[in-house]
């Protein structure tokens, strides 16, 4: 049994330290906080062992009755790993922790991609990770894990001589009030690309991609308009197919009726999934048209739990010999990633009706 910590239970840590609950072949040595809030007590009730991430924190958890099992230094003692899920910038400093103690780390995609040995995404360089001797390995974020799931297969099929995506950001999180816009649409960042091209290219070397961002009053999900010229020509029934075989992609059907992100949400919501996550990137198969090279189709991404997965794979990928395709199965298996292949999108991907809409309609 691998004893994964979680550093950092907030949006992410939380998450995670559920999926790796659920693996058969980990489980969670313990979380550490640095706030003795409501996380921290439904940590507690979860049974895991509650560590004060900060040892002049330490009386405020007694204080408030949340039952502190040690410091972070006892917990990452006690972790095989530890995955740092604290806030962006955190991370880099907690690096010198894990090494004091000689415990591998994962990080998340906030840090700088210099924080780690190398970034991970399982889709994209899986077996290249696990092949180096990369003991702090960064997640690459919740945008970039939602390009690279798709350019991945486009570029094995296909070939991307080119890849451009629009990226429209939500301003925060719904747990996050103090985040906006509220009523503004924002290029975010103004320069291009934004970092997510860039970051690609830490799991993908050699794919060519620009991204842009702009940020909106929304807190659900991310959606990527995307572009890619193909190296050679594809049918949009195709591309839909290639996209079908992802098991981190859900091809949404068009007689679903899903207009957006809330409707995406209540859609895993009704399926029972915990918090309402949606660990696959949610394409729109309707949306999927090609005119010659050209491939165009819209993507939602949760960025509280795609890269959730991601990480149980990392884990596996850095303390186990496991392969890439054994350990996608698994995970996928253990959490429930997949809602199966709807006849509506195999019927779409088999005739091309509702993706052959061309670029110019
Ligand atoms: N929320 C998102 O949409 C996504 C976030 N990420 C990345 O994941 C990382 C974590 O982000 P979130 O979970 O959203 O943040 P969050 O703010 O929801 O959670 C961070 C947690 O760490 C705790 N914390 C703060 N300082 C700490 C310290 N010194 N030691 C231990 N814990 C500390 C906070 O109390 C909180 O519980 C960041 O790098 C972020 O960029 C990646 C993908 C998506
Ligand atoms: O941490 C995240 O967002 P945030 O920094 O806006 O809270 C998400 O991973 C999205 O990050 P990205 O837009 O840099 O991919």
């Amino acid at each position: 049994m691998l004893r994964v910590g979680v550093n950092g239970y907030g949006t992410i840590g939380k998450r995670v330290a559920d999926a790796v609950a659920a693996q058969p072949d980990m489980e969670v040595a313990g979380v550490a906080k640095t706030t003795p809030n409501f996380e921290a007590e439904a940590a507690h009730r979860r049974g895991y062992p509650v560590h004060a991430a900060r040892e002049d924190r330490r009386d405020a958890f007694d204080d408030a009755g949340v039952p502190v099992a040690g410091d972070l230094d006892d917990l990452v003692v006690e972790s095989d790993i530890v995955v740092d899920c604290t806030p962006a910038g955190i991370g880099a400093e907690n690096r010198a922790v894990y090494e004091r103690h000689d415990t591998p780390a994962l990080y998340q995609g906030g840090e700088d991609a210099d924080v780690a040995d190398a970034s991970f995404n399982a889709r994209a360089n899986y077996d290249e990770v696990a092949a180096s001797d990369a003991e702090h390995v960064r997640v690459v974020s919740c945008n970039t894990t939602g390009l690279s799931r798709v350019l991945a297969p486009l570029d094995e099929q296909y070939g991307v001589e080119k890849a451009r995506a629009t990226l429209v950001r939500r301003g925060g999180d719904p747990s996050q009030p103090d985040r906006g816009p509220i009523n503004d649409i924002l290029p975010d960042p103004v320069t291009v690309p934004s970092h997510h091209g860039p970051d690609v290219n830490t799991v993908l070397p050699d794919l060519a991609v620009d991204t842009m961002g702009v940020t909106v009053p929304a807190t659900l999900m991310h959606l990527h308009s995307v572009n890619v010229t193909l190296e050679t020509e594809a049918e949009a029934a195709a591309v839909a197919e290639t996209l079908t075989d992802e098991s981190r992609v859900f091809l949404v059907p068009g007689d679903a009726r899903v207009a957006g992100p809330a409707h995406l949400k209540e859609y895993a919501q009704d399926a029972g999934r915990p918090r309402g996550d949606l660990w696959e990137n949610c394409v729109w198969a309707e949306s999927i048209a090609v005119e010659g090279r050209d491939l165009y189709f819209f993507q939602a991404i949760h960025q509280e739990s795609d890269v959730v997965p991601e990480n149980v794979d990392a884990i596996r990928a850095v303390c186990t010999d496991t392969e890439a395709a054994e350990s996608v199965v698994e995970t996928n298996r253990a959490l429930g990633v997949g809602f199966g292949e709807s006849e509506e999108t195999r019927r779409v991907a088999a005739d091309g009706e509702g993706a052959t809409a061309s670029a110019d309609d």
